[in-house]
């Protein structure tokens, strides 16, 4: 490959804004690294890093979009370049450097689940792909195996690496029931027709660059933004008494949800924490029905976690159909036993995805509540006598009840971790039922929208195992257990633009299959490039 200084390879390392992330998580970086040096060592390389270790601020990271940009201004453009994660990540903190970089660029994470690595570099590929820049990606446990160390020869000796993507299939070359396409094209038109409005609440969230759709491109589908302010929401929550307030918490009691509180509020989730997110529910549903959103993103994590406690709560509220009622200032019930899908991290791709497959669902009589969860990590395990890969998903917050065993009785309220959130603020926790699903991404690319699509299987695993799961990685975060039909791990992270996922539970296996074929159909029409991935039923089967 064409290099700088003969057989050096530069390394940089974005982290998180919050520097209590960053330096919680420095450790884990620090072995990372020295592991990853190691494995490019052995092909007769050597590893820069191009910023050095801060020992005022305890961490190694880039950790904003100007020392980003001065890091990149001392790089050699021509270099190969690797990009290592294993800490969530703001990806525009790099961004800027990646794209006048020419020399090959490789994202490398960690197999780990112990801080949102995989996710950092997930959400790093998708930017990249929006923005169009070329990039190879590689993941590994040790840095020894089979895969990592043929893909690492592959990078170094052509500055590319080539996956194997036999498990996507383009819509457009697929043939489905009639039936299905039609159902799928005409709901598509109705939505198209009616028009729908997305509430932004600040856009652009933790340096999510593939997370925004540009206007031109969403307007296409039908969708428009309306964009809202965090700033708003706030002055909505001084307006909610305290009555109304208890009233939502108490519904949520009612129902057998559990609290976890304490009564330090820096490290413990308190009741009046609880009660200021059912102050922030209640406002996000008016300022909704205000501007007559169909569905709302509140991002949280910038501006507003530095003024009042985390929007989980309110998010898995808002995704669930059965959820405290809320009323208008003059006493009307707002958007009455229905759900008001709600994208975490103003995540606009899973915003689209998330009003589609809930409307869309309900047309084929089922319950379309839905959610995004970030690929976190996993592992192989023995599901009832076959070792499949099971994968983690897990999300900050946002998982509607209906997901969880037992609804509401099976979810708690754990304090969010104080590294990330300050002020704190509780969590819907559950373990997500087992069941079938539909997964799903809408992502940019090559300045057009696109969905990848497929079936997956929510398995249940015993209690010890799930623990084990929720112990290694944030244990206060909701959990889904899902095994992706027909596409392996390698397969998965190499196609995947995303750090985000979308799920849905369809009735049974077989409608989970009409239900993607349907939605693949309503995607096509609304403009958007479909592409199936792994085992989907093109033809109907019996289940
Ligand atoms: C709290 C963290 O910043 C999380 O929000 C992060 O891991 C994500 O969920 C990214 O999708």
């Amino acid at each position: 490959m064409k290099q700088g200084v003969l057989k050096q390879i530069v390394l940089v390392s974005s982290g998180d804004l919050r520097l209590s992330a960053n330096q919680n998580c420095w450790a884990a970086q620090f072995q990372m690294e020295g592991n990853l040096t190691t494995a490019i060592e052995k092909f007769g390389w050597t590893v820069k890093r191009a910023h050095p270790y801060n020992s005022t601020k305890k961490h190694g990271f880039i950790d904003s979009q100007r020392m980003g940009m001065d890091v990149f201004h001392d790089i050699d453009p021509n270099q190969p370049l690797i990009v290592a994660e294993s800490v969530w990540q703001y990806s525009h903190h790099i961004l800027a450097g990646l794209t006048t970089h020419k020399g090959p660029i490789l994202t490398v994470a960690n197999w780990s689940g112990q801080w949102p690595g995989l996710v950092g570099m997930l959400n790093l590929n998708g930017c990249l792909t929006k923005a169009g820049i070329n990039y190879s990606t590689l993941w590994s446990e040790n840095f020894d195996d089979d895969f990592f160390t043929d893909g690492l020869q592959e990078w170094l000796s052509t500055g590319k690496i080539s996956y194997d993507q036999s498990h996507v299939k383009s819509f457009s070359l697929s043939k489905i029931p009639l039936a299905d396409e039609k159902k799928g094209r005409a709901f598509a038109r109705s939505l198209k027709n009616r028009k729908a409005i997305m509430g932004v609440f600040d856009e652009g969230c933790m340096g999510m660059y593939n997370a925004i759709i540009p206007d031109e491109l969403l307007h296409k589908t039908g969708f428009f933004k309306e964009r809202l302010s965090q700033s708003a929401l706030y002055a909505a929550m001084l307006q909610v008494t305290e009555k109304e307030a208890e009233a939502v918490l108490n519904w949520l009691i009612k129902k057998g949800m559990k609290f976890n509180w304490g009564t330090n509020e820096q490290t413990e989730l308190t009741k009046s924490q609880t009660l200021e997110q059912c102050k922030m529910y209640i406002a996000a549903v008016r300022i909704a029905d205000e501007f007559s959103c169909d569905t709302i993103g509140i991002q949280y994590q910038q501006g507003l976690k530095d003024l009042t406690v985390a929007s989980d709560l309110v998010e898995g509220l808002l995704n669930n159909e059965d959820r405290p009622p809320v009323y208008s200032i003059e006493g009307k019930e707002l958007y009455a036993k229905q759900a008001l899908p709600h994208f975490n991290e103003v995540d606009e791709c899973a915003g689209l995805d998330s009003l589609v497959t809930y409307k869309l669902w309900k047309e084929l009589g089922m319950t379309g509540e839905n959610t995004l969860h970030d690929i976190r990590w996993g592992e192989n395990y023995n599901v009832e006598g076959l070792n499949q890969f099971v994968w983690l998903f897990l999300i900050s917050g946002a998982a509607p009840s209906a997901h969880f065993i037992d609804g509401y009785k099976g979810a708690s309220s754990d304090r969010q971790p104080a590294m990330y959130f300050r002020l704190g603020g509780g969590t819907l926790k559950g373990i997500s039922k087992p069941g079938f699903i539909v997964w799903s991404r809408v992502y940019v690319c090559d300045n057009a929208l696109h969905c990848d699509l497929g079936v997956g299987e929510v398995v249940a695993l015993p209690i010890e195992e799930t623990n084990r799961r929720w112990n290694e990685t944030t244990p206060e975060w909701p959990i889904m257990h899902a095994v992706l039909k027909g596409i392996s791990r390698d397969q998965m992270m190499a196609r995947h633009k995303a750090n985000h996922i979308q799920v849905v539970y369809a009735n049974y296996e077989a409608s989970a299959h009409e239900a993607c074929r349907v939605k693949a159909a309503a995607m096509d029409e609304l403009g958007i490039t479909v592409h199936f991935c792994g085992e989907v039923n093109l033809i109907k089967k019996r289940s």
